[in-house]
């Protein structure tokens, strides 16, 4: 099954009590960074910290991600050796310009795999764009590596390269949205929305996720404990949507039985695409513990 990745919450690399705890708030993937969130002087032991975390912190079943210093600073060799001898599951790499800042990433990633005699392709990766180029260059970057899980809006960064600043209706971020997700889609892998650093309006986050929500990116990037329920909130299909899509699958099983592709649901066309998207809601149930095995919704 296609892994949930509604949420992927930042933790600051330099912070022991956080990193600790970051496992109890049920983050889909907790990405412990080594870039801008530690200062130049903290750099090391921030690396050493993660390093630790990583090898001796029990995290569950989230995904683990880190996000690195990029290869441009005297750090980004240093992060990546550290962070695929310590298991990572998947490396960050942040403002992602060109392709071949993912190749050159991945030439280094497959070096220290065979330095410490690790399997070759064990770490995963992914690109956060940050800036006009990295979206211009969304479609090709996101297909530049096998190892890619997905691509990612770093949109903090994106405004002030934009020479703007972001706003509530988003509109800034559309063009860069749509291309991250467009690239995405066409490579096959994942795409993540930004983080909203304004932690304590939950309108206006909440009206941010049902945008990137109804656009179609597989989650979004929190910076603190509290975003994380309000985005599974409304990741969540609604129970009207479940018992729709078991409606859609019901009604297809009959006409596949009558030799048809295509059948009526309450008036309204049920063919290939409207089943494939009922098939993607049962398991976004499945995976929201909505619904059991059967796909039987529990009753609360
Ligand atoms: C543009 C960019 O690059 S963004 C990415 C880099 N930035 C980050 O990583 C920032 C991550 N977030 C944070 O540091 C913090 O959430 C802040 C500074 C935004 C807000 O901090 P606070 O006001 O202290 O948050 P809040 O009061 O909600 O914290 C509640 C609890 O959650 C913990 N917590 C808060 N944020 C995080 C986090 N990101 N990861 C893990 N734990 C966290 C706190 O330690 C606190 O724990 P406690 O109750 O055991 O003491
Ligand atoms: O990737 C993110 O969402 C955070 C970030 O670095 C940015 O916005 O510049
Ligand atoms: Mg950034």
């Amino acid at each position: 099954m296609e892994r949930l990745r509604r949420t992927m919450m930042f933790v600051p690399g330099n912070n022991p009590a956080m990193i600790k705890d970051a496992g109890i708030y049920g983050a889909d993937s907790i990405m412990f960074d080594l870039e801008d969130s530690v200062s130049l002087a903290e750099k090391d032991a921030a690396r050493m910290l993660v390093f630790e975390a990583l090898k001796n912190v029990d995290y569950g079943n989230s995904e683990l991600v880190v996000r690195i210093n990029g290869l441009d600073t005297d750090m980004g060799k240093a992060d990546i050796y550290a962070m695929v001898k310590a298991g990572v599951q998947v490396i960050r790499l942040p403002k992602t310009e060109t392709p071949d800042d993912v190749v050159e990433t991945e030439k280094v990633i497959a070096e220290a795999e065979k330095f410490f005699g690790i399997e070759n392709g064990r770490t995963h990766m992914m690109a956060a764009i940050e800036s006009a180029e990295g979206v211009l260059n969304a479609p090709a970057i996101a297909k530049a590596s096998d190892r890619l899980i997905g691509i990612a809006l770093g949109a903090e960064d994106y405004v002030t390269n934009m020479k703007t600043h972001r706003y509530p209706d988003g509109a800034e971020l559309s063009f860069a949205r749509n291309m991250i997700l467009h690239g995405a889609r066409a490579a096959g892998i994942a795409a993540f929305d930004t983080v909203y650093s304004d932690v304590d309006n939950t309108e206006g986050f909440n009206h941010e996720v049902e945008i990137i929500h109804e656009l179609g990116f597989d989650g979004k990037s929190v910076i603190n404990p509290r975003q994380i329920p309000l985005v599974n909130a409304i990741y969540a299909p609604s129970e009207k949507e479940i018992r729709n899509a078991k409606a859609v699958l019901n009604a297809i099983e009959e006409a596949h039985k009558k030799g048809s592709g295509v059948i009526s649901l309450h008036g309204k066309m049920v063919d290939k695409p409207v089943v494939a998207r009922a098939e993607r809601t049962m398991a976004l149930a499945k995976a929201s513990h909505l619904v059991d095995k059967e796909g039987n919704i529990y009753v609360e």
